[in-house]
């Protein structure tokens, strides 16, 4: 294929015009992907050392350049270490948004229809319930963290926790964040509209911009949300707000309107 345009007096393929479209879209998804993230500060170290690389190369200083050269080439090996838990977090992103995808395309077929209904109705008896447990416990005090996620398998680990597998029910949520409860220290983890597992030990954020007076909650629901495309309910002991934490950012002292919206974005729409 040649088919081209005139702009400015020079000839452009079209493909190369599409070509810099879809670079540019990766470049913007990698840095929405990365942001406020501690991957996003390595990135630019990197890109730092690059530039570095290109300036005394330029400059022909050889020294150095061997020395940017070396650290450069084991580069990409180093990425793929450091950057795996984004490189799955990307492919993950990809691959549920492709239509073959469980959500996307097949749910569309006619036969799924019934099935469909069904289950928005019982996702938004989930939905209702967790409400109600978040709004009981954030008048209450009681201090909670409930991590709402698709792909549980992918990303927690049930051995530092206690395995429930049980209905949803504000109840239930409440019991096991009542003080004094054997379950109520760690995390509730709900995936596919059943709690899955209490008491689960969540990994803590180590994101310098979170606001300094945050506790081990707050940060252990941003940690959970960094790699993964969980949703994280914080209800705070100390001061009962309701926060929650998606993509690894913390949006704190929220509505329960604004949190049902997003748990109607997890839970049915399962985005
Ligand atoms: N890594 C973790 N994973 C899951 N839960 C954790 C983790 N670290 C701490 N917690 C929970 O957080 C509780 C301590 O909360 P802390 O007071 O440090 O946090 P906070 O963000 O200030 O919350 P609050 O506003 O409720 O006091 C622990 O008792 C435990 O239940």
């Amino acid at each position: 294929m040649n088919w081209s345009i005139h702009l400015f007096g020079e000839q452009l393929r079209i493909l190369n015009i599409l070509d810099v479209l879809i670079v540019i879209f990766l470049v913007y998804e990698l840095y929405r992907l990365l942001r406020g993230s501690l991957a996003f500060y390595i990135l630019l170290g990197l890109i730092v050392v690059y530039l570095s690389f290109l300036l005394v190369r330029y400059l022909q200083m050889p020294l150095l350049t061997d020395i940017f050269q070396s650290l450069l080439s084991v580069g990409v090996i180093a990425l793929i270490i450091i950057f795996q838990p984004e490189i799955r977090r990307f492919l993950l992103m990809i691959g549920k948004n492709t239509p073959f995808a469980q959500d996307g395309f097949l749910k569309k077929f006619p036969w799924q229809f019934f099935r469909r209904l069904k289950e928005t109705d019982e996702e938004e008896h989930v939905i209702q319930y967790i409400l109600s447990a978040v709004e009981n416990m954030a008048n209450s005090y009681t201090g909670a963290l409930i991590v709402i996620t698709n792909t549980y398998k992918l990303r927690f680990d049930t051995t530092t926790g206690v395995p429930i597998d049980g209905h949803v029910s504000a109840r239930l949520l409440e019991s096991i964040f009542k003080k004094g409860s054997p379950l109520h220290d760690g995390a509730v983890i709900i995936a596919n509209n059943r709690i899955v597992a209490a008491k689960v030990v969540l990994p803590v954020s180590e994101n310098p911009d979170l606001p300094p007076r945050i506790g081990l909650r707050h940060r252990s629901a941003v940690g959970a949300t960094e790699h993964s495309d969980a949703l994280a309910i914080v209800v705070s002991e100390e001061r009962g707000t309701i926060s929650y934490a998606k993509a690894g950012k913390l949006y704190q002292n929220v509505t329960l309107e604004e949190l049902r919206e997003q748990l109607y974005l997890k839970i049915v729409e399962k985005q």
